[in-house]
């Protein structure tokens, strides 16, 4: 008997039924490895590392990114690791101390230098990028200019990492590669998304940067990109003075050409009452000089922002266009479409004044009350702001409001669609991220292969292979398997 069924379990085990389930079980078990080793393969990634430093006129911002190095031409990658903000002022202010123009950078290159891995500080790409402060200097006196940005290169050269240049950026790279920055951190490239304008307030100057469907008339607004695979005809603009510390200093001259001992200012609050020098007004190229710069004038506030509106609108010259349609100072502009996002003082200003989720007319009849509330008062609520910048807050906000109705010709009907933000994604909004992705090709022109399969593919295939897999586990030890599926005692 025992005979007869080891014969009839040997014939089994030989039939086409056998070969066939043991064939199909065999190749799941291979596509099943063959898949988990594929896809899991980027997951042992090595990361690499950039440093960009952002030598704005106001400050210098150090910024340290991070991405896995096998995915280098994936958008959404590239993250923020770690940030420096430099002490003092911008770079451009060392223009009588040149020497200390890179002594300043010096605590945040260490710091970089703790946050890179050491392994890796060798091939780290480090760049500065500076934008108006030194534009203006190097207008103002290129000697002192190139000197200072000599004094930055020594001191990155001294630097553990794989140094790739200081320079000052033009005012359109600023702006287009900001636009690149807020689209790459939104995945708009990679999803063939409807893209996103980009609106950058600095210190001393300020960019617009969308997609026109207008063609565009002035080829100095006009630059043309092809990413993914598909392209961008991009308007932007730099408007040099118009940052608002520059505005500040440009209104304040404009009043002071009236008396030039006391300036009644509308757009400080009353109560404000401080002794400066009229240096302090007219020590740029973007207000005219003045005799003796040493001389001291009472700045009073009056807190009336009608009046402050209309004192900032004087700054601008609204009238002259010899274009189809302008923003202001003749400069061509086309309709603004779409979504924005506005960062940097955008975002400081509005963020502080809870205002960027208020309509245009909610944020104006804010704004006046806030402009007409006392000094005292202000500086009772927020004890632990800055009074430099707690001081400027209505004039601040008042030049945005103007500069973005008046300017840029935003309407109350398409207010909303201007997005004041800080971070996408953990990442600071602003050049330094499009600037570094353009100088390492990480954005190809071309969209790059596909993986193999989307994140839900593999996890469907995986599980359809698992459950063949049992079903024909199952069936085999149902049909063929009884001696080795059987408990031994029936085996006996
Ligand atoms: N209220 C407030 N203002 C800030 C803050 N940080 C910077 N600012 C001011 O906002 C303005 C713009 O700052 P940034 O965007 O850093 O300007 P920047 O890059 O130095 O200047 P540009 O070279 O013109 O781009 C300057 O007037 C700064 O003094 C902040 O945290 N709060
Ligand atoms: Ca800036």
């Amino acid at each position: 008997m025992a005979e007869q069924r080891e014969i009839k379990a040997k014939t089994s085990w030989r039939s086409p039924r056998t070969i066939c389930i043991i064939f199909l079980f065999i190749a799941a078990v291979v596509a099943l490895m063959t898949i988990a080793i594929v896809q899991s393969k980027p997951i042992s990634q090595k990361y690499k590392y950039g440093i960009v430093l952002d030598a704005g006129s106001s400050h210098t911002s150090v910024y340290i990114y991070e991405w896995p190095a096998e995915k280098e031409n994936n958008t959404g990658m590239v993250r923020q690791l770690d940030t420096c903000d430099v002490e003092g002022k911008g770079i451009s202010s060392y223009a009588n101390n040149v020497s200390q123009a890179g002594n300043s950078l010096k605590k945040c290159m260490d710091k970089a230098k703790k946050s890179v891995p050491k392994a890796k500080h060798g091939d780290t790409p480090v760049y500065l990028g500076a934008t108006a402060g030194m534009r203006l200097l190097s207008m103002e006196n290129k000697r002192a200019s190139d000197e200072v940005m000599a004094s930055v290169e020594r001191t990155l050269r001294n630097t553990p990492f794989d140094y790739q240049g200081a320079r000052i950026i033009s005012g359109q790279e600023e702006g287009a590669f900001g636009w690149i920055t807020v689209n790459y951190l939104s995945d708009n490239f990679r999803q063939a998304k409807p893209t996103m304008g980009a609106l950058d307030l600095g210190g001393a100057s300020t960019q617009i940067t969308f997609v026109s469907k207008q063609s565009s008339v002035s080829p100095e607004n006009s630059i043309d990109f092809r990413l993914y695979g598909k392209d961008y005809q991009l308007y932007t603009h730099s408007f040099l003075c118009y940052g608002k510390d520059q505005v500040l200093k440009l209104a304040m001259a404009h009043q002071l050409e009236t008396d030039e001992y006391i300036l009644h200012d509308p757009c400080f609050h009353p109560g404000y009452k401080v002794n400066k020098s009229l240096g302090s007004v007219f020590n740029s190229p973007c207000a005219k000089t003045f005799d003796e710069p040493s001389r001291t004038f009472t700045h009073i506030g009056e807190g009336k922002w009608e009046e402050c509106r209309n004192s900032i609108r004087k700054v601008f010259n609204f009238s002259d266009c010899s274009f189809s349609s302008c923003s202001f100072n003749r400069v061509y502009q086309p309709k603004v479409e779409g979504m924005f996002g506005a960062f940097s003082a955008y975002y400081f200003v509005m963020n502080f004044l809870n205002l960027t989720t208020h309509s245009l007319e909610e944020s104006k009849m804010s704004l006046s009350k806030y402009c007409s509330t006392s000094w005292s008062e202000i500086k009772s609520n927020h004890p632990k702001v800055k009074d430099k910048y707690l001081a400027e807050y209505c004039f601040s906000a008042t030049y945005i409001l103007t500069l973005l109705e008046d300017g840029y010709k935003f309407t109350p009907e398409n207010w909303n669609d201007i997005n004041f933000i800080d971070k996408i994604e953990n990442s600071n909004a602003g050049w330094t991220l499009g600037y570094m992705l353009n100088l390492t090709n990480m954005i190809p022109a071309e969209a790059p292969d596909t993986p193999p399969l989307t994140n839900g593919g593999f996890v469907t295939v995986m599980l359809f292979l698992s459950m063949a897999i049992i079903v024909l586990l199952a069936l085999s030890c149902k049909f063929f398997g009884r001696p080795s599926c059987s408990s031994p005692k029936e085996i006996i």
